[in-house]
């Protein structure tokens, strides 16, 4: 676990900003600073600061339709900053050309929820499929490396399985251990638990944390499932509004008063996040006959 406090705005019924003002040490691996972001006219990310350390498992959090996703497609450039840096391993994500995106998703697994398996290939082949595009290693070398990826996410013996022969849980290892096939230096996980049963959610918990210790990675979790990121993370960041509202260990939020903070973690319907849509006092509108 990470050993840092909580930082957050306990007076907070609006999202305040919370600053990285320290320079990043070689211990982080993504660093964004200043970070906007809008989706037509909506603002998704509005002076976003946020650092990423190595070795650590951690968690981005907030509302639904904050821009979770869209912050791990800005990593991944799969989508460019308005304005900003999104450095990943010290290289500018916006600034990088075909090649140099290329060379750099390379070294980034990702598990998104739309990320299927190819239904036509088995388990094996499906693990095989980057280390085949990707590299010019022998079919010898390949298979081995598959059995390993697949070792590891305890579905060496289901290698020859088809996607439709599998569970839920047992298809999300298999593409965990195709997002690992590459050996990456950080993975991305978006949403890895939605659909699960308790014992699978389990089961990719434990796996995560696994994977992320053993393989020295660095990992970048979204998930609703605050309870099970809490247990699994080292650093959590709740995001709201286009910034990060408050940041540290679970343990430190756990503790945390401000209002924010509270709702979210305990899924409170109303609190700064308000369950009405803006709208004139109920009053006005039943009687003073407006259309
Ligand atoms: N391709 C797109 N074109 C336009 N708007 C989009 C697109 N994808 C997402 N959005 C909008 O951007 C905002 C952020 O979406 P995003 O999926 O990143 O949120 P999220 O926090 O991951 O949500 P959830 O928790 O529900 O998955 C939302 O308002 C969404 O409607």
């Amino acid at each position: 676990m990470a050993g840092q406090g909580v930082e957050s705005d306990p007076e907070m019924d609006e999202a305040q900003p919370l600053r990285v003002d320290e320079a990043p040490g070689p211990d982080v691996l993504v660093e964004i600073r200043g970070l906007c972001f809008r989706r037509g006219e909506r603002v998704i990310f509005e002076d976003l600061d946020l650092d990423i350390r190595r070795g650590m498992v951690t968690a981005v959090m907030g509302p639904s339709g904050t821009g979770k996703t869209t912050l791990l497609q800005l990593i991944t450039g799969q989508l460019h900053p308005e304005a900003g840096t999104i450095r990943v391993a010290g290289e500018d994500v916006g600034r990088l050309g075909r090649d140099g995106l290329y060379r750099l998703r390379r070294r980034m697994g990702m598990l998104f929820q739309s990320g299927a398996l190819l239904t036509d290939l088995s388990v094996f082949d499906n693990v095989a499929y980057p280390l085949r595009e990707h590299t010019k290693l022998s079919d010898s070398l390949v298979r081995k490396l598959v059995l390993l990826k697949l070792e590891a996410v305890g579905l060496r013996g289901a290698r020859d399985l088809m996607p439709n022969e599998l569970s839920g849980g047992m298809a999300r290892r298999v593409a965990l251990a195709r997002a690992i096939a590459l050996d990456p230096m950080m993975i991305l996980y978006d949403e890895p638990f939605t659909g699960q049963d308790p014992i699978s959610m389990g089961m990719l918990m434990a796996l995560i944390r696994q994977l992320n210790d053993a393989s020295g990675l660095t990992s970048i979790l979204v998930s609703h499932d605050v309870r099970e990121t809490a247990r699994i993370a080292d650093h959590l960041y709740l995001i709201f509004e286009g910034r990060v509202v408050a940041q540290g260990t679970p343990d430190a939020l756990a503790n945390d008063r401000s209002p924010w903070v509270r709702q979210f973690l305990d899924g409170l319907p109303d609190g700064p996040v308000r369950f009405h849509y803006p709208a004139p006092p109920l009053a006005e509108d039943l009687f003073g006959g407006r259309g």
